[in-house]
Order: C-alpha cells, then sequence, then structure tokens
C-alpha cells in the first residue's frame, strides 16, 4: 500500500548496519526513508534496495549537479534503481534540469519524483553574500522555482519558510522540506526551519527529518511524536 505520510527520515549513517537497524525501528507505513551522500559513497545501491525490500519507498538525495548530459544519466541510474525521488541541484541550470526531464521521460513504468534543490536549509542571507548572490534566500529560491517549473520538474527542495511564497507563485511543485525541528530540539546546522506543524500548515508536501529522529534515544518514539504533532 502507497505511504499517505508527509515524513521522511533522512538515514544519515556511516553504515548499512546503522542504516537497516533504524529502518528495522521504523514503520514503512508512516514514514518513507532518505538515502544521503554519506550512507551512498560507504554501501551504494545494495542499501537503497534493502530498504526497498522492507517496504520503504526511498528518496536518493545525491543532489546531482553536472553538466546536462551527466546528470540526465545519473538521475536514469537513480530511476532504474527503483527510487521514489531523486534530486538535481537547480543552480545546474534550465538546460541540466530539461535533460534530466527528458531522460526520466523515455523511460519506461513507474519513474521517480524528479525534485530540484534551490537554496541548502543551512544557508541563510550572509551565506549567499558570501558566493556573490546579494539577495534574500526567498528571492533566490522563487527564481529557481520558476526555471524548475519550466523544466517540468516535479518539485523542490527549499526550508518550509519558502512555503507559503512557493505555493502562491508555483502551486504546481511539490514541496520537499528539510530545516524541520520539533520545538526544543537542536538546530545543529540548519538555518531557515520550522516545526513538523508549522511547515505542513505553511504548504509543505514532504517534511525530511534527519538527526531529530536518528540521533534520539529512541527514534520510534521521535518518530510517533511528529506523528502526533501532525494529526
Ligand atoms: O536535499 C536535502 O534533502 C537537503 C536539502 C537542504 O537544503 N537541506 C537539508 O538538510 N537536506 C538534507 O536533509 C537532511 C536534514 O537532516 P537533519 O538536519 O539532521 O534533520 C540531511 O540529510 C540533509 O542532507
Amino acid at each position: 500500500m502507497p505511504c499517505q505520510t508527509p515524513i521522511i527520515v533522512a538515514l544519515d549513517f556511516p553504515s548499512r548496519e546503522a542504516a537497516l537497524d533504524l529502518a528495522a525501528r521504523l514503520d514503512p507505513a508512516q514514514c518513507r526513508v532518505k538515502v544521503g551522500k554519506e550512507l551512498f559513497t560507504r554501501c551504494g545501491p545494495g542499501v537503497v534496495e534493502a530498504l526497498q525490500a522492507r517496504g520503504f519507498e526511498v528518496f536518493l538525495d545525491l543532489k546531482f549537479h553536472d553538466i546536462p548530459n551527466t546528470t540526465a544519466m545519473a538521475v536514469k541510474a537513480a530511476a532504474e534503481l527503483g527510487v521514489w525521488m531523486v534530486n538535481v541541484h537547480c543552480s545546474g541550470g534550465l538546460r541540466m534540469m530539461s535533460a534530466c526531464r527528458e531522460t526520466l521521460d523515455k523511460l519506461g513504468g513507474r519513474k521517480p519524483l524528479l525534485i530540484g534543490v534551490t537554496v541548502l536549509t543551512s544557508m541563510e542571507r550572509e551565506d549567499l553574500a558570501g558566493i556573490g548572490l546579494d539577495i534574500e534566500p526567498q528571492q533566490q529560491v522563487l527564481r529557481l522555482a520558476g526555471l524548475a517549473e519550466q523544466a517540468g520538474l516535479d518539485g523542490l527542495v527549499c526550508s518550509a519558510q519558502e512555503a507559503v511564497a512557493l505555493k502562491t507563485a508555483h502551486p504546481s511543485l511539490q514541496l520537499v522540506t528539510p530545516g524541520i525541528r520539533p520545538a526544543g530540539s537542536a538546530q545543529d546546522d540548519q538555518r531557515r526551519i520550522l516545526t513538523p506543524r508549522q511547515a505542513l500548515e505553511a504548504g509543505s508536501d514532504y517534511l525530511v527529518i534527519g538527526r531529530p529522529i536518528g540521533q534520539a534515544a529512541d527514534p520510534a518514539q521521535a518518530l510517533a511524536a511528529v506523528v502526533a504533532e501532525l494529526a
């Protein structure tokens, strides 16, 4: 049965054992899981297949950012791995995103959702200034969202702080929002954060949550608390 909840738990771990150990405490009916750069670089596609075999839909978060052909072929490889969602950096530009869209559209069968990363949730205005962008994060997110919609992407990774503006300007794009922090939990390296309930109310379609669940003393209880907060 397809998973109905908006929660995506980030499996940011250094080993297959640690990732599968957390997955064993989670219910695939209550969350999807995300495999990111650390776990994938250490364990490869096998850990994605193992999670899928346990009933989880997997967001492969490798944030591809390269020339159009290279990125499109990477997205194709992700689709052939059977993942539910894959992402690329919008700042790779319109031609890069369009190449990914066209490549996925040529594939048969179920295709992953193609999602564009806008401005990382760890960045704030002064970080953008440091890379030469004298602009508020939300302005840059909206600019990249326009390109992503033009390229036919299914959605965006952004902060839930931008969800209201994005849902107004680009209602067709699904919003995947990391930087989720239940009240009282550590901010860590995130900057543009909201609580699970605030994010959902702002219009987020999916909430990506890592350390507040993965590093909790009782991850199942931490997930249950988020589920209860959203009910
Ligand atoms: O693409 C992502 O998933 C992502 C984009 C972004 O802007 N910010 C962000 O935190 N992420 C990922 O979302 C997860 C957030 O983890 P926590 O900060 O531990 O909840 C990490 O796996 C990040 O790699």
